[in-house]
């Protein structure tokens, strides 16, 4: 079975097969969520209203298949996420970059989200979405106020021990910036058996 895996690996490495992998994808109220879903199923940019119901989601971005999970950002949504770590090969974290009050409650959520043990070893995706608004600020000062000094690097970069980090910069509107993302993020995850069922707590 291991020697297989490592077949499989080397090839999807190479691009000659899809990958698979379970990115749960969160963010604050109106970050854009359920729009990039949208966006990636059907190639369409809609004005939604706020999520309230969770929904499995799947898409394909390059050589990886996504399952994802709509959860939502609600009190109540928030307080679920946690039941969908234990199925997460990476975890996605949308901002409004263009919402700058929300960038210490934003951080807050990263901050949590990146000091629970269950994803001590999960790579982490970051977009700052929106870029297309007059106040979105740039990436620089995005890291700055999520606390993000230092990031992996947006390259193809070597295992290090080392949990990978990057923050892409989006516009779900004007089709920018995610696909770059997520083809970053499929060079850290790819596997062959996960279980898309959340924990029942
Ligand atoms: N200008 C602009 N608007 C966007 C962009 N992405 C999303 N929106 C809009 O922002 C609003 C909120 O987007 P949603 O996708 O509903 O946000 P969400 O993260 O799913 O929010 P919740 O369901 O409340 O958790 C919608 O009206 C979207 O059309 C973007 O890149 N640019
Ligand atoms: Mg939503």
């Amino acid at each position: 079975m291991f020697v297989i895996d490592q077949f499989w690996w080397v090839l999807a490495q190479l691009g000659l097969v899809n990958k698979n992998a379970m990115i749960p994808v969160f963010g604050l109220n109106g970050s854009g969520v359920t729009a990039l879903f949208h966006m990636l199923k059907t190639q369409r940019f809609v004005s939604l209203q706020p999520t309230l119901m969770p929904t499995w989601e799947n898409f394909t971005v390059g050589n990886l298949n996504i399952s994802t999970f709509d959860l939502g950002s609600t009190v109540m949504a928030r307080r679920r996420w946690p039941d969908y770590f234990h199925v997460a090969n990476a975890i996605a974290f949308l901002v409004d970059s263009a919402n700058s009050e929300w960038f210490p409650e934003s951080k807050a959520e990263l901050d949590a989200l990146l000091a629970n043990e269950e994803l001590s070893n999960v790579p982490f995706l970051i977009f700052g979405n929106k870029i297309d608004l007059p106040g979105a600020v740039g990436e620089t000062e995005l890291k700055h106020h999520l606390g993000l000094s230092q990031t992996t690097g947006k390259g193809k970069n070597h295992h290090q021990g080392i949990r990978p980090i990057e923050i892409f910069m989006c516009s779900v509107k004007e089709r920018q910036g995610y696909e770059e993302g997520f083809r970053w993020v499929s060079q850290y995850v790819g596997y062959i058996h996960f279980s898309p069922f959340p924990r029942i707590s």
